[in-house]
């Protein structure tokens, strides 16, 4: 009688037996072989102890498949944001874009990439954690050029305002912060995280673009701040996080009531557009201040 058993995703290799001889691929786990009928009959090993032998060594295959899993994850996710800052930092010193248009976009896609980065990783309790090391890493790169330590110009010229070192450590130490938090405490099973991302990233990042272009008409409350500013903030951050949580729905990692989503998600976008537009930037960052906001309206309205 045939017998087949799966093989963990990297072998992708099936192990099969025809008239109790083993025809092997040569991917096949140590823990198949010494599972097989034919390993059993030479070894006289007991049912039951060949049972745990072969839970214990398939699920040790497992737990490698996944480590392998999530370091090549990791390691393509940190090369997508060096490349990301590295294109940037070209096209300024090229003087393609303006400085503060090339942090703006920096800070629009570093995040929102990440998040739609996650499910590269694998299904496993320690997935969230490889993907954190992203920003850990980077935000370790920023403490190492905003303290000078050994500063990159063109880093700093790239994400920051006014192109000191010491910027580095406020705005976009405290976005990445942002993410490796969203990462590990939200990660891909709740909305939160996504949403309170995509007011930082895209509804912010947006504001700034739109605001400084059409932001003649100031808030009465923040003359620093437009009604083009927040109104965009407020529309291209609904509409990105509804896209994040509908590309998390069609994966499975979501199932969302969307009738009641839509009116949750443009509640919690006001939230944050009105605590984006307060006066309140000298004392708390925006990117400090948008998501902390976001998460709390967002966990008030979804729960979890
Ligand atoms: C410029 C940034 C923040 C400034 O915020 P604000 O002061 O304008 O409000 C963002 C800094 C981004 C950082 C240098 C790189 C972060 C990369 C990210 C952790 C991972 C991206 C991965 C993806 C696949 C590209
Ligand atoms: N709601 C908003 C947000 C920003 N802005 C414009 O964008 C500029 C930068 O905004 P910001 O100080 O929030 O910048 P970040 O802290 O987001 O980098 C402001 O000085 C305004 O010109 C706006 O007009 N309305």
């Amino acid at each position: 009688m045939a017998a087949t058993l799966p093989l963990s995703p990297i072998n992708h290799q099936l192990c099969r037996f025809g008239n109790n001889s083993l025809t092997t691929h040569r991917f096949c786990s140590p823990g198949f072989l010494i599972s097989s009928p034919c390993f059993i009959g030479l070894t006289g090993m007991g049912s039951a102890t060949q049972l745990r032998a072969r839970r214990s060594l398939i699920s040790s295959a497992v737990a490698t498949n996944s480590l392998l899993h999530d370091v090549g994850a990791t390691v393509a996710v940190l090369g997508g944001a060096y490349a990301l800052v590295l294109s940037f930092e070209s096209l300024t010193k090229r003087n393609v874009i303006q400085q503060s248009l090339s942090r703006k976009l920096v800070h629009i896609l570093s995040g929102l990439l990440f998040v739609l980065a996650w499910p590269i990783f694998s299904g496993s309790t320690e997935a969230r954690y490889f993907a954190a090391f992203v920003p850990l890493v980077n935000g370790l790169r920023l403490v190492i050029n905003g303290l000078s330590i050994s500063p990159n110009s063109m880093l700093i010229k790239s994400v920051t305002r006014e192109g000191r070192a010491e910027e580095l450590l406020k705005g976009p130490l405290f976005y990445v912060l942002a993410l490796l938090f969203s990462a590990v405490f939200f990660w891909r099973e709740s909305p939160i995280g996504m949403i309170s991302l995509a007011m930082m990233c895209g509804g912010d990042g947006i504001a700034d673009i739109m605001g400084r272009k059409f932001g003649s008409t100031k808030i009465p409350y923040n003359p620093r701040k437009s009604w083009a500013g927040s109104i965009s903030m407020f529309i291209f951050g609904f509409f990105i996080s509804i896209a994040l949580l509908y590309y998390y729905s069609s994966l499975g990692y979501l199932h969302m009531n969307w009738e009641t989503t839509l009116q949750r998600v443009a509640m919690v976008s006001m939230v944050a557009t009105v605590v984006e537009s307060l006066p309140i930037t000298d004392q708390l960052d925006d990117n400090i201040s948008v998501p902390l906001a976001t998460i709390l309206a967002a966990y008030l309205s979804f729960g979890y």
